[in-house]
């Protein structure tokens, strides 16, 4: 009985058809020929450009004459339509798209490697770039050698090779290649640091491709300490209800802010821009015990020397959200309060205060309820189920619902609901049920939800 024969391995590569990939294409089928294993050449055909097709047929056509030579090569293309959103860069979206669509095709083909040609030159370039855009160790530690995304491993084998090496194998073995004409275009900072700076940079510095590219090394290395730091010192800092600031502060503004940029990171998944670390350090100094900061991404809040974190889109981690137990629905309620006679009443737990007053207008009026129907409130959590009327003439729908409709972010959805008796009046981040404005009464008052310190 024969034993199966295992299939070959697979490696991808990623080809745009460009000088580089082409070199990394051709070297890595000669090596997989000698080793047995298969390569598949994965071409993204973005359509930016007019000559998108053609590249396209060249790419095709190289794969397809290779293989005919017997190289263990077979072509895949995947062409992607870009859609652009408001703001959105066409470098940075295409960038990701292809990222993206280069990981479809590898699991598809059974490559779970896939290799992309960027070089020494690329690596100082990138290191450079992000100098200049005012990066910190983590952006000037350039492009990994390897790391692990979107389900496989990306490697960059010729990270340490110079650009000159590459160019010397592309005329040994005569290789043909496309010249992309938008790396002539100066709108793009890669273009004009390549085409203007770097020549008179390497004229008067010959060592700047390796010594930046050694720069960036070091700057990895750095990036991974200040990462293992941040995690030592947030454990050592962080209690039930959230971050110690004044723990935080002993440790000294670098470390300090490096543990809030960690923290930050691993609730959202994002990075924490420098001028909103920036706003949390100077505007939580002492003397200053409750404020609520709306990030890009999280809202951040202090309240009593503790630092709380709550990611503003669903699914972001809530393990480093530094446990917002205080702000759990449960903590205090139900409560009863005088609202009408008080006129505001602090709930520090949600750092914020529920105020009343009387309606300026017919607008507010229109919002408003029966004095009486505020003399005893009692502060609810949710349950689940309730229902709220937005307007008047509008249907009364699930309070889940009317929070989605509005947008209402998680954290803002545990914040207790306002009752007189059975009747839900108030919800904080919808306003006034309909149902309770609609109520007659000549004495009229207006509910308010304040956070503290919002900006
Ligand atoms: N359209 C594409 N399809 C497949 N892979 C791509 C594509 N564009 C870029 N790549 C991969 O990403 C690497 C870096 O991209 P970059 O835009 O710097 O290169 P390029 O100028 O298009 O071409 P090259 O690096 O081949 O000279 C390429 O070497 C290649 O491995």
């Amino acid at each position: 009985m024969s034993s199966p024969v295992a299939a070959p391995a697979t490696v991808a590569v990623a080809y745009s058809g460009g000088r580089d990939s082409t070199a990394l294409l051709h070297a890595t089928v000669r090596v997989a020929r000698e080793q047995g294993y298969q390569v598949v050449a994965l071409h993204v055909h973005h359509g930016l450009q007019p000559a998108a097709d053609e590249w396209l047929s060249h790419c095709e056509e190289t794969c397809r004459r290779w293989r005919q030579r017997g190289g263990p090569i077979t072509f895949a293309h995947e062409r992607l339509p870009l859609n652009l959103g408001p703001g959105q860069s066409v470098e940075a979206e295409a960038r990701r798209a292809r990222y993206e669509a280069l990981a479809r095709m590898a699991k598809a083909h059974g490559a779970s490697v896939v290799m992309l040609a960027h070089h020494r030159g690329d690596q100082a370039e990138t290191f450079l770039l992000q100098a200049l855009r005012g990066a910190g160790v983590a952006g000037l530690a350039a492009m990994p050698r390897e790391v692990d995304r979107e389900g496989v491993r990306w490697l960059r084998p010729w990270l340490d090779r110079p650009r000159s090496q590459i160019e010397a194998y592309v005329r040994l073995h005569g290789l043909s290649y496309i010249d992309d004409t938008s790396n002539a275009d100066p709108r793009y900072a890669r273009n004009r640091l390549r085409l203007h700076a770097w020549p008179a940079l390497a004229a008067s510095f010959p060592q700047a491709e390796q010594g930046l590219a050694r720069a960036a090394a070091w700057c990895a290395e750095a990036a991974e300490c200040a990462q293992a730091l941040a995690a030592l010192d947030l454990q050592a800092v962080s209690g039930a209800e959230g971050l110690s600031r004044s723990a935080l502060v002993a440790l000294g503004p670098a470390r300090a802010r490096n543990a809030l940029r960690a923290w930050y990171r691993q609730a959202t998944g994002v990075p924490l821009p420098a001028q909103a670390l920036d706003r949390l350090w100077h505007e939580s100094g002492e003397g200053v015990s409750a404020r609520v900061w709306t990030l890009p991404a999280a809202v951040v809040r202090l309240y009593r020397d503790r630092w709380s974190l709550e990611p503003l889109h669903e699914g972001a981690s809530a393990a480093a959200s530094g446990s917002d137990r205080a702000l759990e629905p449960a903590a205090g309620l139900p409560m009863q309060v005088p609202l009408a006679a008080q006129g505001s009443v602090d709930l520090p737990q949600w750092v914020a205060r529920l105020t009343v007053s009387t309606p300026r207008d017919e607008g507010d009026k229109a919002l408003s309820v029966p004095r009486e129907l505020l003399e005893t409130v009692e502060l609810r959590p949710r349950q689940g189920g309730e229902t709220f009327q937005l307007g008047p003439g509008r249907p009364p729908r699930s309070l889940k619902k009317q929070y989605q409709a509005a947008g209402v972010p998680a954290w803002a959805r545990r914040a207790p609901l306002v009752y007189a008796g059975d009747l839900l009046v108030f919800v904080p981040g919808l306003g006034v049920d309909a149902r309770a404005a609609a109520l007659p009464g000549p004495h009229r008052l207006c509910i308010a939800w304040e956070p503290f310190g919002q900006d």
